[in-house]
């Protein structure tokens, strides 16, 4: 394991250089790795073990749309594709990659095949950081972890089939066989993870609540918002709105802060920009952090749980989610986004 200085804080990480592939598969091949869900990790994880060369299966439930989807991903029905319960029953390793909603209503079912020795796997801290609301309890003789992408399953495939990684974190819950966390590393090198960093399942799923609900979706979505309808409201067109919101910042500064960092981002502007940014940035902090202390505190009490539980146990629930994101779709900041789209230029 390598010990890496974060910041002047040393942390243990796992690489794929260290944990390679070889390794992983040594570890992994007895196992049948049976992915159950097929939404959004789903496919990333599966086709990454598949192509990584593992034994993989997919459990989904037949006549949904996803079913079709993993038909046209290559999975065979009787062969590689199964309904969820067929799956459970033939994996070693099985891998809860349901929404987190739903894997609360088939807990039962999963439940009654984890025979001793087998293990559960998680890409979330949820179903048992809340296991007083999900009733997500696993018998004590298997093996209970998680590795969690750090990004969405969409980029998890695209990344590795551009041979690069996307780094997650790994989680021990339960150690039945003695092999939990060489099961755990495994599988994360086997999905295409770049490295792994260590964690808890409570600290997945508090860290990972908060992270989306703040910077990375729900704050940057509403702070967008609220700089484009200023700018509106004080009489500048759409479309230098949002160039001068969203369009200059994924396409120009969002790179050079991934690329070297924010002081580097902050290097490539005017001295005019540096000055005004360093002045504002403090006041943009300290007006959002007690927004998201309460939004910690609405996780860490489980609110956020319960509020997500209750939201997914509607029957219509996904066509309400469907109203609200055409809502966002049809917004003058977001249509405006798609004719800037348009005429990005190019290569010639
Ligand atoms: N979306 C991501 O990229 C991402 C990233 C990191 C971690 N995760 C975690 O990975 C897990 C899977 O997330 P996802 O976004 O891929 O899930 P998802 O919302 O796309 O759902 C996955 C599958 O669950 C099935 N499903 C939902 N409810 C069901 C029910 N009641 N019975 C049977 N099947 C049901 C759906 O048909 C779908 O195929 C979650 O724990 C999530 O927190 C997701
Ligand atoms: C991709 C995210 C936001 O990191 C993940 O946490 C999710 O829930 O989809
Ligand atoms: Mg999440
Ligand atoms: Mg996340």
């Amino acid at each position: 394991m390598a010990q890496i200085n974060f910041g002047g804080v040393v942390e243990n990480v796992v690489m794929r250089e260290e944990f390679t592939l070889t390794r992983a598969k040594e570890v992994l091949k007895n196992e049948k790795i049976a992915v159950i869900g097929y939404g959004v990790q789903g496919p990333g994880q599966a086709l990454n073990l598949r192509d990584n060369g593992f034994d993989v299966i997919v459990g989904q439930r037949k006549g949904t749309p996803t079913w079709d989807k993993a038909l046209s991903d290559g999975w065979k029905e009787g062969e590689s594709l199964f309904d969820l319960e067929t799956a459970c029953e033939k994996g070693t390793v099985l891998m809860n990659l349901l929404s987190d909603a739903g894997q609360i209503h088939t807990w039962e079912m999963v439940k009654k095949h984890l025979t001793p020795g087998k293990a559960l796997y998680f890409s979330h801290g949820f179903g048992i950081a809340f296991s007083d609301k999900t009733g997500i309890v696993p018998p004590t003789d298997v093996d209970v972890f998680l590795v969690a992408p750090k990004g969405s399953g969409t980029s998890l495939r695209s990344l590795f089939l551009e041979g690069c990684g996307l780094n997650s974190s790994f989680a021990v819950e339960q150690d039945a066989t003695g092999n939990a966390r060489e099961r755990a590393l495994a599988i994360g090198i086997a999905i295409g993870s770049g490295y792994l960093f260590e964690t808890t399942f409570q600290k997945e799923a508090y860290s990972d609540l908060t992270g989306e609900r703040g910077v990375l979706m729900g704050a940057i979505a509403g702070i967008f918002e609220a700089q484009y309808n200023v700018l509106r409201q004080r009489g500048h067109s759409p479309s230098e709105a949002f160039n001068e919101t969203v369009e200059e910042l994924t396409q120009s500064l969002m790179p050079l802060i991934a690329d070297k960092g924010m002081d580097w981002m902050y290097a490539n502007c005017s001295t005019t920009a540096q000055r005004g940014a360093l002045d504002w940035k403090d006041k943009f902090r300290d007006a959002t952090t007690p927004v998201l202390n309460d939004l910690y505190d609405s996780v860490a009490s489980g609110k956020e749980a319960e509020i997500v539980i209750e939201a997914n146990s509607k029957p219509d629930y996904r066509v309400k989610l469907e109203v609200e994101l055409e809502t966002l779709r049809q917004s003058e900041l977001w249509q405006t986004g798609v004719e800037v789209r348009k005429l990005r230029p190019s290569k010639a």
